[in-house]
């Protein structure tokens, strides 16, 4: 499933213009969001183990930095794209303003299948575009982390090489770093917590009780699983996950727990012991439960499966998984979507807590990590779905409102328009 032709970044700017619109921005507000202010492209070659030369095309996208330095992931994967990436950044901008992070919007990638790589090539290939960006990134410039395919051992060469690169040790370059190297405690967690914590505070504003819904998840990476953990610990039942692989199912509830284990020795969900049934991937959304997490990749809920979700609930771990026409449907259903700007800003939430901490060189518990985050997200949650009651929008319409809101003031004071 997924509409690959839908242009992603054209998606984000109708958000973006369908935001200002409603807002009444001042016309060069849009004007300069439309775009990213720098786009780089590089072309990275790469030693591979038989001894020849391979060159993978990268990006780096830096959307908008009138509240901060940009700030967004890098991932490794075979469809990533300028367009993709540059839709990326623009959502970057407006999730750090919902949650009030004092960063504007980045995003990086390489057009690559890093399973098809050994270790060694996928370390000299992290390695080739850390030196590639470098001269634009910097911790008080453009801070990278992890996403699709990279993790905290892909960060810590970065910071490696970044130090290498330029002479200048700085452990903030990059955050998702790993816990004994500059990391912060609960940040691999963080995306997921979020997920389900936006869940939950959709659940309570529809009058849901926890212990009675049902959850189905597109996609057990970091954010996927954690989410599925956390929900579950909530008390919802996770009756079905996804991944490439395929659709488990079991109706009195997955052990999550142990499909986490399994799926980190196995890699996919499909022979997980605990389920009762497995299902064609593409299915995940039609059934019927309560509560829809999407955390895989982009144009996933489209106009044709819209129709026939049946949730009343959709938190957007994934960027982008929702296309516009789908939006459309889903909001005529009444269905409540928690948009990916806010659902799955926990991840660069707790980013910052670690860039702070790595500024500091001091750091905090886990329990003060999840603590904060979950004070930042629950707050976010409640202005928007009071500013969607105000101005008779959807979730994500309101999310807009109030980060372009942010946005369009601070460049104001900056001057630019
Ligand atoms: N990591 C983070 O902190 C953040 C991530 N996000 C977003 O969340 C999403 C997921 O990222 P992350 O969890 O880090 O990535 P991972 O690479 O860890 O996981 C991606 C998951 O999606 C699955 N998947 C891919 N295609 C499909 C499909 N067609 N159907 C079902 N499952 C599929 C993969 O399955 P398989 O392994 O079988 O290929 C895998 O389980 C992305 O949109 C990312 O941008 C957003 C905020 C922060
Ligand atoms: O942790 C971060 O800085 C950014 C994570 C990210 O790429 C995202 O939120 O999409």
């Amino acid at each position: 499933m997924g509409e690959k032709h839908i242009n992603v970044f054209e998606t984000a700017q109708k958000q973006v213009k369908q935001a200002c619109d409603k807002l009444g921005t001042d016309p060069a507000v849009y004007e300069i969001l439309k775009n990213p202010m720098r786009v780089l492209e590089v072309a990275v070659p790469v030693k591979m183990d038989d001894g020849t030369v391979k060159s993978f095309i990268g990006y780096r996208a830096q959307h908008n930095d009138a509240i901060g330095p940009f700030k967004g992931g890098i991932r490794f994967h075979p469809d990533v794209n300028l367009d993709e990436v540059k839709a990326l950044s623009t959502w970057m901008t407006f999730k750090c303003g919902v949650v009030g992070v004092p960063y504007g919007g980045g995003k990086g990638g390489i057009t690559v299948n890093p399973s098809e790589l050994s270790q060694g090539e996928l370390e000299r290939l992290s390695r080739g575009f850390t030196r590639a960006i470098a001269p634009i990134i910097g911790e008080k410039v453009d801070i990278p982390a992890p996403d699709v395919n990279t993790n905290g051992q892909i960060m810590a060469w970065m910071v490696d090489e970044y130090h290498k690169a330029t002479g200048d040790f700085q452990p903030g370059v990059l955050t998702g770093k790993p816990v004994s190297f500059y990391g912060s405690l609960a940040r691999t967690e963080a995306t997921g917590y979020g997920v389900a914590i936006m869940a939950r505070d959709a659940a309570k504003k529809i009058n849901l009780p926890l212990e009675e819904a049902t959850v189905a998840l597109q996609g057990f990476g970091n954010v996927g699983s954690y989410a599925a953990l956390y929900i579950a610990e909530m008390g919802a039942k996770v009756v079905a996950v996804s991944d490439a692989s395929g659709c488990i199912i079991n109706k009195n509830g997955l052990d999550v727990p142990a499909l986490a284990e399994y799926v980190k020795e196995h890699k996919i969900v499909k022979d997980f012991p605990g389920a009762e049934e497995v299902i064609d991937r593409n299915e995940v959304f039609a059934l019927n439960v309560d509560i829809l997490m999407p955390c895989a990749l982009e144009n996933q809920i489209t106009a044709e499966n819209a129709v026939n979700i049946k949730a009343k609930i959709i938190s957007e771990g994934a960027n982008g998984p929702t296309t516009l026409d789908a939006d459309k449907i889903l909001d005529e259903r009444g269905i409540v979507v928690v948009p990916d700007i806010l659902a799955n800003a926990g991840g660069v939430t707790v980013s910052y807590f670690e860039w702070v901490q790595n500024l500091m060189r001091y750091s905090w518990t886990f329990e003060e990590v999840q603590e904060k985050q979950s004070q930042l997200m629950e707050k976010a949650f409640n202005e928007i779905w009071a500013l969607k009651e105000e101005h008779g929008v959807n979730m994500r319409v309101a999310a807009y409102m109030m980060s372009i809101k942010r946005v369009a003031d601070a460049m104001k004071l900056r001057g630019w328009y």
